[in-house]
């Protein structure tokens, strides 16, 4: 808390000033070495907040407080913490959780600072990505923790902290810790650990009226304190936004690719840059790559940049927020990751690259400026299009929001600007017809949308969930660009329905579904690389779509049938072994033919879709081509995939949203001697899971290539997040099994959930296969990258068997050549797949035919496959899951 000069400003906004100055020593009274600390840092005079939470908090009452970002909600509880603290006694007496671990050890800095007279203080922080042992050694003799949910539990759970004498639970960021359902699992498990009588106190600056009831399961009764402006008595709700915030939004061009926006968004930015002061500058963007491309396209242009996401190693990310808050570095490119919590105080810029995912995360990206009452500007650069609508919907649920245009050619400094040279952005037009997405919730809200509803309602009356025919009368008469525009109108409607109706995922909600008309292999985004359909879930999926069903449940059993199980030693028990065979897939593929009320998905988008490519689209498929990197034939020509063309990254995210195994990787075992030595040796001294040296592991060096989008769609978060580094986790459904979030949101950057350490406890782990924590430790943050890294590690460690397979080698240093014709087999080996092959296990496991199927299923510890029937397989799966997926998008 670097806040020693604030005592001296007096031009502080309102928002952190009461009337009456009120000097803490009012407040806290017979404690002289905390006022000593508190003046020490600065703190003089208590802000609104401060003034009507420490009281109650003080007396001991449960208390939910909300106020705006950056108006000292911190020292709300970390005052009253101190004052209750039994300095003569070892025992920990205060668990405070955080979502992020770099706000944990921001709070522990508090802490220390404010209570830095205090004889025999021990506050310390437990996060994730740092040693287990350490925090043991912290935890011995800790009175307050502060911590990430995951590494408090495992902590907990291992008794090292003992929580029998805990009298206070704090929740600081609450809306994050619960609505992540990893974190808030944690949470509630915790707090069953906890002393029954103990004080409950939850911060935060979002906190969704609707969501208040999860508190009731914390808190018996509890009084909730809000911070204003001006006045801590105001009746009304106070503005979210901090006064000290200038806002603006600044458009560029709409054009169909994301990826070509983001040129015209660098530039926007160093417009920005150049025509405004600022001592401090943080740029968010939703995607975890963007923010190397963003930080280095900065240093191209003599900026001193930074990035920070959750991919990095935990030491770094902290000495990255050091380097902020020590004002070492002007400009950090960020994810979502630093959106909340992070104090800085002279960061007075804030750039958003894209549109924010919610509300909440947009007020708490804007609060990284203006801390405690200083000045600020905050920009968001959107397209002029559906980036601007969506944001407006955003920014529509928050009241008292002034917002300016900046307009496309700034010619003059941005501050120069007098008020009625700007624009205000209009918020009632253009947003009627777009349903607000809640990614909090995952539902979808309406906004006066009397036409969906009208629509809705009439369709209701009818069994038919989705009529073909409506897109086809609509579109009919139209220009293809209206076509298009009504047709993806009535595919979002159609969403909504399907939505209703409980058919699909609620997080396959996105704001795009155009690219589905013209690539048969639709863009996937921060959404769908989180979600997961089981087998089971994609058939349910067809089912309710194929009104031939009995030809589709015929085709099931035939397939059953074909389905053959092998293993490459007789002696293998066989009802502990399974093959998949290429003819189970093919008859998949072949016989269930998706329809969706008697349409083939494959004709509607023969018909629909191909005369908008063939005209006057063009362009914009030419768009979608660069962006996917496949060429324009391929895409009107051939709906389906090949397999050998360089979509191979994209291929990744469908495994991720289909949970198909991703065999592409896996390297065959040498013939003889591995398989005499998985057949006769001790198997579980087998450490040789044979994983393909080239195609992961150097995709993944190769990624960086690849157009950045594209990549980045893998790892968008997570949203924030991570949040949407939320993305981390959580290829274990257990964990996150719904998380867009792990879209979180759109994802991207909020990892903490599930840190590894939870994972070593076997009860309530994620995965008890998680148990090496070090191991996990790596796949946190982005499991794909992660999942790849380790993939490296691994084939680093079976190095001597893929230089003795000379001609494999050869075959695989052909990136676009990763299906291997040798008939070689596979085999995996279940430890092996422990930590490091864990979504590529979990795949296998969850492919469960249906338990008609005569022969036993299950997976063995050394399953073996042969490698030319899982290319075949896989490459059936690939046809088939573009169509599923195709279907899928479409009947959204
Ligand atoms: N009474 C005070 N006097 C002066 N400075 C203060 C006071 N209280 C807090 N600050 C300073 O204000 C800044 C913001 O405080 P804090 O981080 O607690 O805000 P917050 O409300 O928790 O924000 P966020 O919601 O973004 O986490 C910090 O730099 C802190 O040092």
């Amino acid at each position: 808390m670097p806040a020693s000069e604030y005592s001296k400003d007096t031009d502080r906004t309102t928002d952190v000033q009461t009337h009456d100055e009120t000097p803490f020593s009012d407040i806290v009274t017979d404690h002289p070495l905390i006022l000593k600390g508190l003046s020490d840092c600065g703190f003089i005079n208590a802000s609104p907040i401060q003034v009507a939470a420490l009281p109650t908090i003080i007396a001991g009452n449960d208390t939910i407080v909300e106020a705006k970002n950056g108006t000292g909600k911190t020292l709300t509880f970390v005052i009253p913490t101190l004052i209750r603290l039994k300095l003569d006694q070892d025992h920990l007496q205060t668990i405070i959780l955080a979502p992020t671990r770099e706000i944990a050890v921001q709070i522990q800095q508090c802490f220390k600072k404010v209570g830095q007279h205090l004889p025999g203080l021990k506050c310390e922080y437990f996060i994730g990505g740092t040693p287990v042992d350490v925090d043991k050694q912290k935890a011995k003799s800790c009175q307050i923790a502060v911590g990430s949910p995951g590494r408090i539990k495992h902590l907990l759970n291992e008794h090292v902290l003992k929580c029998s004498e805990v009298k206070s639970f704090i929740l600081d960021e609450v809306d994050k810790l619960f609505t992540d359902k990893c974190f808030t699992k944690d949470v509630r498990l915790i707090d069953t650990k906890l002393p029954k009588l103990k004080q409950t106190i939850v911060v935060s600056a979002s906190i969704d009226k609707n969501d208040m009831s999860v508190f009731d399961e914390f808190m018996k009764e509890y009084i909730i304190v809000k911070g204003a402006e001006e006045d801590m008595n105001a009746l009304q709700d106070p503005s979210k936004f901090l006064l000290g915030i200038q806002q603006y939004v600044a458009c560029v061009k709409a054009v169909s690719t994301n990826i070509i926006l983001l040129p015209a968004k660098n530039v926007r930015l160093l417009n920005i840059l150049k025509n405004l002061p600022f001592t401090q500058c943080i740029i968010f963007t939703n995607y975890m790559t963007r923010v190397e491309a963003v930080c280095n396209m900065l240093r191209d242009h003599n900026y001193k940049a930074d990035y920070i996401r959750g991919d990095q190693d935990q030491s770094i990310r902290l000495k990255l927020v050091d380097r902020l808050t020590s004002f070492k570095s002007k400009i950090l490119v960020a994810t979502d990751l630093i959106a909340r919590g992070i104090d800085s105080s002279n960061v007075d810029l804030v750039i958003n690259m894209d549109c924010p995912h919610d509300w909440a995360t947009y007020l708490h990206r804007i609060g990284r400026a203006g801390r405690f009452g200083n000045k600020g500007n905050a920009f968001t650069i959107l397209d002029d299009d559906k980036e601007l609508k969506t944001f407006k919907h955003i920014i529509n649920s928050i009241e008292s929001i002034k917002i300016k245009m900046l307009p496309i050619a700034i010619t003059k400094p941005i501050l120069e600007y007098a008020d009625n040279e700007l624009e205000d952005l209009n918020l009632t037009t253009e947003t009627e017809m777009l349903p607000i997405q809640d990614t909090k919730n995952g539902i979808t809200k309406e906004n006066g949308n009397n036409l969906i509803e009208e629509n809705l309602n009439k369709d209701n009356e009818s069994d038919s969930i989705f009529s073909t025919n409506d897109i086809e009368s609509n579109v009919s008469s139209l220009s293809e660009k209206e076509s298009l525009q009504k047709l993806c109108e009535l595919v979002k409607e159609t969403e909504k329905k399907l939505i209703e109706n409980n058919m699909v995922d609620k997080r396959h909600l996105t704001d795009d579904r155009s690219y589905v008309l013209f690539d048969p292999e639709p863009l996937l985004d921060s959404t769908d690389q989180y979600t997961k359909y089981s087998i089971e879930d994609l058939l349910d999926i067809i089912k309710n779509y194929d009104s031939d069903f009995e030809k589709y449940e015929a085709s099931k059993k035939l397939m059953l049938k074909n389905s053959t199980l092998q293993t490459v030693s007789e002696n293998e028990p066989s009802n502990k072994n399974q093959i998949f065979e290429n003819n189970d897939l093919k008859n998949l593929s072949n016989t269930t033919d998706i329809k969706m009320n008697n349409i083939n998905t494959d004709q509607l988008l023969e018909s629909q879709h191909k005369p908008l490519i063939n005209c006057e689209n063009e362009k914009l498929v030419n768009e979608v081509c660069l962006e996917s990197n496949i060429s324009n034939e391929s895409i009107i020509d051939d709906p389906k995939i090949d397999v050998n063309n360089s979509q191979q990254l994209r291929f990744t995210n469908i495994y991720s949203l289909f949970q198909i195994p991703d065999f592409s990787f896996l390297k065959p075992v040498q013939h003889d001697s591995e398989f005499a030595h998985l057949t006769n040796a001790n198997k579980s001294d087998v450490s040789t899971m044979m994983c393909e040296k080239s195609s992961k592991a150097e995709e993944f060096s190769e990624e960086k290539n690849y157009d950045e989008e594209e990549y980045c769609n893998e790892e968008e978060s997570c949203g924030e997040e991570e949040y949407y580094d939320e993305e981390e986790y959580c290829e274990e459904e257990e964990c996150c099994d719904e998380e867009e979030y792990c879209e979180e949101e759109e994802c991207c950057d909020e990892e903490e959930c599930c840190d590894e350490e939870e994972c070593s406890d076997e009860e309530d782990s994620c995965n008890e296969e998680y148990c090496d924590e070090d191991k996990y430790h790596d796949e946190q943050e982005n499991p794909n990258e992660k999942e790849y890294c380790d993939n490296k590690k691994l084939y680093e460690e079976d190095i001597d068997l893929v230089a003795e397979n000379k001609s494999f080698d050869e075959h695989y240093t052909n990136k676009n050549c990763f299906y291997n014709h040798n008939n070689h087999g596979i085999h995996f080996e279940k430890d092996s797949c422990k930590s490091k092959q864990k979504p590529f296990c979990n795949n296998i496991q969850k492919y469960n035919f249906p338990k008609t199927e005569e022969k036993n299923i299950e997976i063995n510890d050394h399953q073996v496959v042969d490698y030319e029937i899982l290319n075949d397989w896989y490459s059936q799966w690939k046809q088939q899951m573009n169509r599923i997926q195709t279907f899928v998008r479409m009947s959204k």
